[in-house]
């Protein structure tokens, strides 16, 4: 699977970007084997920090309780997660353990965020409680500045919304299949690939301000407003519907081929990257949900990723993107508080980080941010790429699998630290904007994702070539039953059936002693039947002959005698007992 685009260099600097001659990774400056082989590289540290951290092993999230803002009930279409659950057919014929409802489930033990009032009370050492499990080091898991704020591509909670989410462990939620499919998914993919439409708005000409269909509804509300108050966008998407009412608010105007620029290519290629990564996790780890048996689903892989390399290449760009975002942060980790109370599993995982973004950053560049954002139009683009950012983030809340919506807005957030990261300052410096908590476990866990990914990629990879050379050798070797010998045939006139049935037969045992060959089953079929034809025919013609070989052998023995009788030199024996050859038949 070649991306095949074109070479992208940083006008100032060709250099930067060495590029392999093949399988470019347009627009991020690598090549697919020098990203494989980084993958291989730092992948068993970036394990080790997500499985074995617990700081970054467990997530706090708002899961529950936030409205899908997409959707509503005034449009006759739901603005609750359950409206969008969509599962398989027929689902009520398997057991319940392998139904989607049960998949799509949180797992492990769960702990609410304690306010500051309750952290002070409960101390630096025990803010959970052990609500997590007694052997983890609450200090590393807390959040303790807990509030979004201006740079964010993420979404602060909005105000008045109830809690601040609850810490779910990333380990015993892995990411994969989970049976949710169907109407809700497609309708939630539309809507995160609709906030694709960069506006007129996003340039410096064209910002006429519409009316907004929305009632007051607080920041999140506003906040797509604010997206949508873009004149020409906006009336066309008021337009659209009141001809059709049940349409989502964020939708496509027919706008969105215009201004197609990096920005908005690298917005797409970030979503549909993140979408092929949630693809070969379900692929990868599926269920079969009538046997109930976990494993890589090749068929899931061939439909979904290998007929669409431009898909799989998105995923090597985020990959080239994120660990870009991971190296530059790197250095500015190193005086990190992870753990407060628990200085020794602060030391191991400081550590642990610094090793692997060290390593990192000893390989050659990956991704040139500063591409980005540096052209007229710069400053108002990045505002939009953030806000469409932060809707994708909310289309999260749309979600209807909790696992799915824990990993899905995970990833956003991943993302959206890592376009924090490269983005927020001037692009070209290396200053970086201090993280907070929940944003390094997404960001670290969003990498390790990506390169969970490419390593199931390319073990896909190497079982559709496995496939491929298989029928390959078959098709070169494959030697039927003559159709002759098969189907049903005129006798050719003057031959036998038995004859031509043995031509044929002989011609087929010909071509395998010219041939590397192995049998298929239906071949060892056809073989061995003609041995049992062969066989049948040699024992009963043996005994059709016998009377008639045992009277010519009579006959010459008695002509030996005579000749011996009357004096005359004895013939020779003309006939011998033989144990019968096997190779005749
Ligand atoms: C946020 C989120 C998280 C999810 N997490 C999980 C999960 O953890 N486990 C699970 O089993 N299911 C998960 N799902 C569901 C899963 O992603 C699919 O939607 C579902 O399996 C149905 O697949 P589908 O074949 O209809 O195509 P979908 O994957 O739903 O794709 C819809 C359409 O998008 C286009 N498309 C597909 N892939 C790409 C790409 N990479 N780039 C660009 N366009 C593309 C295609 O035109 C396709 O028809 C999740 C869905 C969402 C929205």
């Amino acid at each position: 699977a070649d991306s095949k685009g074109p070479s992208k260099s940083n006008p100032s600097n060709p250099d930067v970007c060495a590029i392999s001659p093949k399988a470019i990774v347009s627009d991020a400056c690598a090549s697919y084997s020098t990203l494989d082989n980084l993958n291989q590289e730092l992948r068993p540290a970036l394990l080790d920090i997500t499985r074995n951290t617990d700081f970054f092993a467990y997530y706090r999230l708002n899961l529950f309780g936030k409205e899908c803002p997409f959707w509503n009930d005034e449009n006759g279409m739901c603005g609750n997660i359950a409206c969008a659950v969509n599962t398989l057919d027929n689902e009520e014929d398997i057991p319940t353990i392998w139904r989607a409802e049960e998949l799509g489930k949180l797992e492990g033990p769960k702990a609410g965020h304690p306010g500051k009032k309750l952290q002070e009370q409960r101390g630096p050492k025990k803010p959970l409680q052990g609500m997590l499990g007694e052997d983890v080091g609450e200090s590393c898991v807390v959040e303790y500045d807990d509030e979004c704020d201006e740079r964010d591509y993420c979404v602060p909670d909005d105000e008045g919304s109830s809690g601040k989410g609850d810490y779910v462990s990333l380990v015993d939620n892995p990411e994969r299949f989970t049976g949710y499919a169907g109407e809700g998914t497609k309708q939630v993919w539309d809507a995160i690939y609709r906030e694709n439409c960069f506006s007129k708005a996003s340039f410096p000409k064209s910002a006429s301000l519409g009316t907004s269909p929305f009632p007051n509804k607080g920041p999140a509300a506003n906040e797509l407003q604010s997206v949508l108050r873009e004149g020409s966008r906006q009336q066309l998407l008021e337009e659209q519907q009141r001809h059709s009412p049940n349409m989502p608010f964020v939708s496509e105007t027919g706008l969105e081929n215009e201004d197609e620029c990096l920005e908005k290519r690298v917005f797409y290629r970030v979503v549909s990257g993140m979408h092929t990564s949630i693809s070969t996790h379900l692929c990868w780890e599926h269920l079969n949900q009538t046997t109930g048996e976990w494993g890589p689903n090749l068929q899931c892989y061939k439909d979904r990723l290998h007929k669409f390399p431009e898909r799989v290449s998105n995923l090597y760009f985020n990959y080239a993107l994120v660990l870009r975002a991971v190296t530059k942060l790197g250095p500015s980790l190193k005086d990190y508080t992870f753990c407060s109370g628990d200085p020794a599993q602060d030391s191991i995982t400081k550590a642990k980080v610094q090793a692997l973004t060290s390593h990192a950053g000893e390989a050659p560049p990956i991704f040139d941010e500063s591409l980005m954002f540096v052209n007229g139009e710069g400053p108002s683009l990045k505002e939009d790429f953030k806000t469409r950012f932060r809707n994708v983030s909310r289309i999260m809340d749309c979600v209807g699998c909790d696992k799915c919506r824990l990993w899905g807005k995970l990833q956003t957030a991943g993302y959206g630290a890592a376009l924090k990261v490269l983005f927020e300052f001037d692009n070209n410096s290396e200053d970086v904007p201090v993280l907070k908590r929940t944003e390094l476990v997404a960001l670290f866990n969003t990498l390790a994702r990506i390169s969970s990914s490419l390593e199931a990629i390319n073990e896909f990879r190497a079982m559709v070539e496995v496939e491929e050379t298989e029928a390959e050798s078959m098709d070169h070797h494959h030697l039927k039953m003559p159709d002759r010998v098969t189907k049903p045939h005129h006798v050719i006139p003057g031959k036998e059936f038995s004859e031509v049935v043995e031509d044929d037969y002989e011609q087929f045992e010909k071509d395998k002693e010219t041939q590397d060959y192995e049998p298929s089953l239906s071949e060892e079929f056809w073989s061995e039947l003609g041995l049992v034809y062969r066989v049948t025919k040699y024992v009963i013609w043996g005994w059709i002959r016998f009377p008639l070989t045992m009277w010519e052998i009579l006959v010459l023995e008695a002509s030996r005698v005579w000749e011996y009788y009357i004096g005359l030199p004895v013939s020779p024996r003309k006939w011998e007992i033989k144990r019968p050859n096997l190779d005749e038949l």
